[in-house]
């Protein structure tokens, strides 16, 4: 499977979204992440519901809407809607796991799980047979433009053994920090789908600059 390339609009100019929607679209990008931050469970606030319908209007590729908010469960079905096509709670916000991963499935659309810096891939082995895809955060959530985290590189490679004992079909994605230095170990060691903000939108040529991701 060739390596997928998932710009966080995050790192967009939200005065000329519909132009960067559109570069995405034209670009050989994969999928278009959205990260919504409620203030709470990060940090930080972005954007909500009619920024997203605003972005499904356009968008013609995957929506991979990564959840950063507490009691995500309240508004599975409301994303399913909005067209969201995966969408990724945090196993730190997620009391009844389980169920919530069901609930998504249910609305029809695909379920991630995504895990913070501190927390440990052993916490996924009763459910990695259920998700789709795992979201491992090299960056502390909440904010673009930080330092990609090294302890990433160790987490994949226990993930990538996870899955490859239980016979999982889930995806691995990271988050944060993803850029040309550090995105080709990190093939190597098994991810999937990487997420890239502030490295594609504050490059003078973002479509060449996903083409050169990509590629690597
Ligand atoms: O989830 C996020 C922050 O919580 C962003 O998607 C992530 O940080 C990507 O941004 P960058 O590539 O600029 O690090």
């Amino acid at each position: 499977m060739s390596t997928i390339i998932a710009p966080s609009l995050l790192a967009a100019d939200f005065g000329n979204l519909q132009r960067d929607i559109e570069m995405v679209n034209e670009s050989e990008a994969d999928w278009f992440h959205l990260d919504i931050m409620d203030g709470v469970f990060v940090p930080n606030i972005s954007y909500g519901m009619p920024i997203i319908q605003a972005i499904k209007k356009h968008a013609k590729k995957t929506l991979d809407v990564h959840l950063m908010i507490v009691q995500p469960e309240r508004y599975i079905e409301t994303f399913a809607k909005l067209g969201a096509d995966i969408l990724t709670v945090h196993y730190e916000a997620c009391p009844h796991l389980h169920s919530t991963v069901q609930s998504i499935k249910a609305s029809g659309i695909k379920a991630g799980v995504s895990l913070n810096p501190h927390t440990p891939i052993s916490v996924l082995e009763d459910i990695i047979l259920d998700v789709d895809l795992v979201l491992i955060m090299s960056v502390n959530p909440g904010f673009g433009g930080q330092k990609f985290i090294e302890n990433t590189y160790k987490k994949v490679g226990d993930l990538r053994s996870l899955i490859n004992k239980t016979g999982s079909k889930a995806l691995i994605e990271v988050d944060g920090g993803v850029n040309d230095q550090n995105i080709s170990a990190l093939k190597k060691a098994g991810v999937d789908a990487f997420v890239a903000g502030s490295f594609v939108f504050n490059h003078k040529n973002p479509t060449e600059i996903i083409s050169k991701l990509k590629s690597i």
